[in-house]
């Protein structure tokens, strides 16, 4: 009778071990597989028969031992659980994706549970090791963090020219304000300014002025280093913060704009535009109170070389 009762009672826990949506893997103290559940059967395409008594890590080399070990020993020891989400270690077992036609990823994300499986004396002699598909959520989340991340780096850029806006601009440039005074260097500012763009405008018409800030933001992007930082500060206005340079190698740099822009020829629809531009310099100096003390000597220095003829450099 009471055979027959243990045997309906392993009939059932193995219906329940085989339906159970989530992986069931029970390994001893020599990570000896001892319990393979459907799950795992259906994923790995080992069958239970063909892992029993086997090397876990011999069975699955992608399996980091050390990493594994260093999980589980406290499991077997403290009799506590461990539990590993995927943002950890992406997965234990490479399996791949549940549907990969419709999700983006070729593997499963897995989220791991180890616990202790005590015997009746109180030793742990084996864990169960549980793992869950998570590769929806995991996947969804990493859409949700790249949108994010989209959103935010939208929100620092100019939509017409592609640089970075006013606001984003300011922030960097009060940054590098704070990093002078803290340590004083040769940080300087550029502010630049179409010459009569009003003209080119009423000339041309306004998609053409757009086309010329566009093209003018492009030309200010390359032929500056990397480490400088080019914002679009108004309409037709552009500021370049060059960190840890001396105002005489600023000038170099600001010549080669002017240049490069008289000599530029832009072509709209049936029109050759040609323009030229302004540009003042501002060194950082630690008499600034504040940033945007610095970038007002710079607008200053722009006044004048407007007023002195334009299609110029002028140094605070
Ligand atoms: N196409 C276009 N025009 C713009 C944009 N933003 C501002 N403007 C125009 O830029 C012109 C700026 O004119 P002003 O400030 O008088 O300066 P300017 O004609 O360049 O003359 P100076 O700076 O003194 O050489 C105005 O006509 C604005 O309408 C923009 O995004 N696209």
């Amino acid at each position: 009778m009471q055979d027959m009762k243990d045997i309906a009672e392993m009939h059932w826990k193995h219906d329940l071990l085989s339906s159970i949506e989530v992986g069931i893997v029970v390994v001893d103290r020599e990570y000896h597989v001892q319990v393979w559940n459907l799950f795992m059967e259906n994923h790995s395409n080992i069958a239970p028969g063909m892992i029993r008594d086997k090397s876990l890590f011999a069975s699955f080399p992608e399996i980091d031992e050390s990493w594994l070990r260093a999980k589980a020993e406290p499991v077997f020891s403290m009799k506590s659980p461990v539990f590993v989400i995927w943002e950890q270690r992406p997965y234990l077992f490479r399996f791949g994706a549940n549907r990969p036609i419709t999700s983006p990823s070729q593997f499963m994300y897995q989220n791991i549970t180890i616990f202790p499986l005590a015997s009746l004396s109180g030793r742990v002699d084996q864990i169960c090791i549980v793992v869950y598909d998570v590769t929806d959520q995991a996947v969804s989340r990493q859409a949700v963090d790249e949108l994010n991340e989209e959103l935010q780096r939208l929100s620092r850029v100019d939509g017409l020219t592609g640089i970075f806006n006013r606001h984003y601009w300011e922030e960097q440039f009060s940054r590098e304000f704070k990093r002078n005074v803290r340590n004083p260097g040769h940080s300087s500012v550029i502010m630049l300014d179409i010459d009569h763009f009003k003209k080119i405008n009423d000339t041309y018409g306004h998609p053409a002025g757009d086309e010329v800030i566009r093209q003018l933001a492009k030309l200010i992007s390359d032929v500056s280093r990397e480490t400088d930082i080019c914002g679009r500060y108004g309409g037709e206005e552009f500021t370049i913060l060059l960190p840890d340079t001396a105002s005489e190698n600023v000038m170099v740099l600001a010549q080669r704009i002017r240049q490069t822009v008289e000599k530029l020829t832009i072509e709209y629809e049936q029109h050759i535009i040609s323009f030229t531009v302004s540009l003042g310099i501002a060194q950082f100096d630690a008499a600034f109170e504040q940033h945007m003390h610095w970038l007002e000597h710079a607008d200053k220095a722009l006044y004048k070389a407007k007023t002195g003829g334009r299609n110029q450099v002028v140094i605070a």
